[in-house]
């Protein structure tokens, strides 16, 4: 295995590309960074992130969320247990491609069904392994989510100066209406648990709560902590109305994460939200969720430097001191100072101060920026999907 990192390189257009290399990632102020290509061949364009997470690869490249970006791993093995299928947060491919420091080797687990190249090629996403990570960790934090082009061809036929220019086109994920491209189609009843031993992903046996969740490109395992909670989850696409959602006689409503500019997806997500908040209903969000559900009370969401993706991220929740290490993943933020009376920020990041979470005065209605169903990362904020279940009672 050759996985010794190769040199970024600056000024595309006049540098050869460096023997060996099969894949590479270019950004729009050309900067080119070279490595050896894994999983599917060819070129995607989107917003560069990186993630600090150190398990969990499979969930994180299968979370919709990630729909545009492509993700740089800061830990260096990614890839040594290879891939199974329940591990994955959705069915369709998702984030756009992976950058890892090491090349990946065979997988080493007995949970494993196939290598992380495999797994990646049928998902026709592309992996770039033998980067100088750390050093690709700081331009994006310096460059704030840079747009880039990545490819990888195994033969070596790669045109650096050509992905400087894709990357230059890239509009970028501001504005960007994503939720509706990943959301389901057709609604559909969700009955699946969160993993136990022994018996893996069981279903829920006995009738609990209704509940509606919108789908803007809801992790599954968010579905599996609702139904573990004691929800009868239905779940309806992004698009649907607030008539849709009341038709279902729900006693909750649930706006899961999602990718893209929240501010975009408001157009439909935001007349929804309203209505079903006039109907008096309780109502959690997740990430993107929280970040309507601010919009729809009159709130106001900025896009973030570099954002925030790993599984260690601080969070305070404000009313009891507690803090909580959680899962995050957002490139846009609430802006807690655009709060109107009456709804309360409830967490912040530890990090940066950042707004982690909002409720409603009085009102059985909350939401949080961070990912309290993991997958992956700690469950210290599981007791958010009780709190739900606890507000129909
Ligand atoms: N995980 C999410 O739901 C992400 C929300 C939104 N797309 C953001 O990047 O901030």
């Amino acid at each position: 295995m050759n996985s010794a990192p190769t040199a970024a390189r600056r000024d595309a257009a006049d540098l050869p590309v460096p023997p060996g290399a099969t894949a590479c990632i270019a950004f729009a102020d050309g900067t080119v960074f070279f490595g050896r290509g894994f999983g599917a061949e060819g070129v995607s364009v989107g917003e560069l992130c990186f993630n600090t997470a150190m398990t969990g690869y499979q969930e994180i490249m299968t979370d919709p969320s990630y729909a545009g970006q492509v993700i740089t791993f800061t830990f260096p093995h990614v890839g040594n247990v290879g891939a199974n299928p329940e591990d994955e947060e959705t069915l369709d491919p998702v984030a756009l491609g992976m950058v890892t420091r090491w090349d990946p080797t065979e997988p080493s687990s007995w949970r494993a069904a196939e290598g992380l190249s495999p797994w990646l090629a049928r998902r026709g996403r592309i992996g770039i392994g033998g980067v100088d990570t750390r050093r690709l960790t700081r331009a994006v934090r310096l460059k704030g989510a840079p747009h880039v082009a990545i490819a990888h061809a195994a033969d070596g036929a790669l045109d650096p100066a050509a992905l400087v220019e894709k990357a230059r086109a890239f509009n970028g994920l501001t504005g960007a209406d994503l939720a509706k491209d990943v959301s389901c189609a057709q609604s559909y009843r969700w009955e699946e648990m969160r993993w136990a031993w022994p018996g893996g992903f069981e279903k829920r046996a006995t009738p609990g709560r209704r509940v509606v969740a919108v789908d803007y490109g809801a992790k599954r395992n968010i579905l599996r902590c609702l139904a573990s909670a004691g929800c009868d989850v239905t779940v309806l696409p992004a698009t649907a109305t607030a008539e849709d959602v009341l038709a279902h006689d729900p006693e909750g409503v649930f706006l899961s994460n999602g990718p893209g500019d929240p501010a975009a997806t408001g157009a439909y997500a935001v007349p929804m939200i309203q209505g079903v908040l006039k109907a008096g209903l309780p109502m959690f969000g997740i990430c993107l969720g929280h970040q309507m559900l601010a919009l729809a009370l009159g709130g106001k969401t900025v896009k973030m430097s570099h954002g925030h993706h790993g599984a260690n991220h601080p969070v305070k929740e404000l009313a009891t001191g507690k803090v909580e290490i959680t899962s995050m993943n957002h490139g846009f933020a609430v802006d807690g100072q655009s709060l109107p009376d009456g709804v309360i920020e409830s967490h912040v990041s530890l990090f940066d101060g950042s707004n982690c979470g909002i409720r409603v005065e009085g009102k059985p209605v909350f939401s949080v920026q961070h990912h309290p169903e993991a997958s992956p990362g700690p469950m210290d904020s599981h007791y958010l999907f009780d709190r739900f279940v606890e507000s129909m009672g």
